[in-house]
Formats: structure tokens, sequence, C-alpha cells
């Protein structure tokens, strides 16, 4: 039997059902028998600690440090990540070598139907600066109060009545069968996160093998579109205490991107549209410095980097 090729995967439910998809499309695109492809899961840091901000704990780092250390070790031959909690900044020896097809990007809201239906003052559950801030942007009465934990975790803590809704990302409740939960927010009342729905595959650098076998799986339209907001948020030094969502979409050969920063509290952002080439990377580092040329105060000092 040949040596399996092995997918390394946090634990989470979500993390599988990725690692998953990851497995059946390097079946397909390679041909290869079921046994040929092993799933191993690594338990992060981010899985263990559930009772605080993702950001006041260290950040996206926390569910790519073990992850990390096993691609490093070479225990695994490739590891899968949500994009959205990938760092923006990665080291050397590793490369993002496919990403799959992009999922819906919205945000799903759970427990009213709307943005506009929540009652005055009412209170949301989300951990996100970037939902509380475009949230409390376009309903300043609305109270914030911290959620973290799995989706299952999450609405719980709703039922329960500790908040009257939340946020949850419609590819996470997608992958997980869950389509009855929530209802989309348009893009328009709320930019996804960057990376928002998109599931990447990264290697070691010098792993020419695993290299060649990933990117056979690339969705060049997605990895096009992520590389952009990625390429946003590094131009920003922007990291996942930033309130920033952005979003890029491919039509023909033009990429457009849109983003959005705002200040802490909603009440001051600036928003910027700008089309070009895919794959230029002078679109993105341009975007940044007009939008922080023309950010008021508030919220250029949050990405002074
Ligand atoms: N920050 C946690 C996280 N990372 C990726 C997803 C969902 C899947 C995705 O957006 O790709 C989620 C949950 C959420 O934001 O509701």
């Amino acid at each position: 039997m040949p040596t399996p090729f092995r997918i390394g995967t946090r634990g989470s439910p979500l993390a599988l059902v990725q690692a998953n998809m990851v497995r059946d499309a390097l079946i397909a695109a390679h041909g290869w028998s079921p046994d040929h492809v092993e799933i191993v899961p690594i338990r992060t840091t981010g899985d263990r600690v559930q009772d605080r901000a993702l950001a006041e704990i260290g950040g996206k780092a926390l569910w790519t440090k073990e992850l990390d250390r096993a691609l490093h070790q070479g225990d695994i031959d490739c590891s899968v990540h949500s994009m959205k909690d990938v760092e923006t900044f990665r080291p050397d020896w590793v490369t993002i070598a496919a990403m799959l097809p992009r999922a819906d990007v919205r945000d799903r809201i759970v427990g009213v139907d709307s943005v506009e239906a929540l009652r005055q003052g009412a209170v949301v559950g989300t951990s996100s600066p970037r939902r509380a801030a475009q949230l409390r942007k376009l309903r300043p009465d609305i109270e914030t109060v911290l959620f973290r934990g799995n989706v299952d975790t999450r609405l719980a803590k709703l039922a329960a009545g500790e908040a009257d809704a939340t946020f949850l990302a419609a590819a996470g409740l997608e992958r997980l069968g869950r389509h009855d939960v929530g209802i989309a927010v348009p893009v328009e009342t709320m930019l996804p996160a960057p990376s928002q729905g998109a599931v990447g595959i990264e290697v070691r650098a010098d792993d020419r093998d695993a290299h060649a076998r990933i990117a056979a799986i690339d969705h060049p339209v997605t990895h096009a579109c992520v590389t952009a907001e990625r390429g946003l948020l590094a131009a920003l030094h922007a990291d996942c205490h930033s309130p920033v969502g952005a979003l890029a979409t491919l039509e023909g050969a033009i990429l457009t991107l849109r983003a959005e920063l705002l200040s802490e509290d909603g009440s001051e952002h600036v928003h910027g549209q700008e089309a070009g080439a895919p794959g230029d990377p002078e679109l993105p580092r341009t975007m940044a410095a007009d939008l922080l040329a023309r950010a008021p105060d508030a919220v250029r000092r949050l990405f002074a980097g």
C-alpha cells in the first residue's frame, strides 16, 4: 500500500467537513483510492479556549500554531483552513497552494429576520469587531455582548436568552447542513470579513510533490478574489482586531474589490470600491492607501500598523 497523503485539520465539526471536501476533491482530481488519503485532526488552542474574544487571547495564530508545527515537522502533508482564520502575514516556509470554490460569503442573522427588525435597544451576541461596528453603524441603539464557540454553543446561548440575535457566517452553516438557521444579510448591509466562505490548503514551500497535488484542486476565481482581500489586509496591517469588511468579485477579466473600514463603535467609517486586473497586487495596495487617506481619524488610528 502506498503511504497515504495526510491532510491536517482542526478537529471542530466545520473543520472536519472542510477537510473531507479537500479529501473528496483530491480523490476526484487524481483518481486516488480512498485509502490513499488520511485526515489527521489536530486540537488547537483556539478550540480549547472558548470564553474570551479571539482578538483578546492572541488572534488568528491560535487556530494555526499547532497545525503549523505538524506541517513544519512533516507530520502532515498539507493543512486545511477557513481562510478567514489564516493570519494576514504567514511565514516564508508555508505556501497557500489552493483554495476550494467559495461558499456563500454573507453573514446570517439568527434570532430575527433582519438588522432592521431588531427591537429598539436589542442585545446582539458577537465577538467580531467587524460585525459589532457594522451593526452599530446602522443601529447605534443596539448593544453587543461577547459570543464565542461553535455554532451549537452560540445557538444555545441565543436560546437561553443571552441575546436577541447573533450573526454566523452562511458558509459555515451551509457546510454543516444547517440551511435552516438564520437569514442571509445582504452584503450591502454588512460587507463580509475578508476571505469569508473560502477554504485554503497550505503546504510546505519546499514540498513540490504536495504543492502539485494540491494545486490540481485550486479554484482560480476564489484564489484571485481572496488574494486581493488578503492583500488589502496586508496593506492595512490589519488583523482580527480590525473592524474591516472586504469583498472581491470577478466578472470576466475584471476584479472588483469593495472594502469598508470602521471605528470600533461604527460611528465613523470609510468605504471604497475599485476595479482592476485579477492578480494585480497594486489594486489592494492603492485601495488601502486611498481608504486611509479618506478615513476619519477614529478609523485611521486603528490601522496605523
Ligand atoms: N471566526 C470563526 C469562523 N471561521 C470561519 C467561519 C465560517 C466559515 C467561513 O466563513 O469560511 C467561522 C464562523 C463564523 O464566522 O460564523
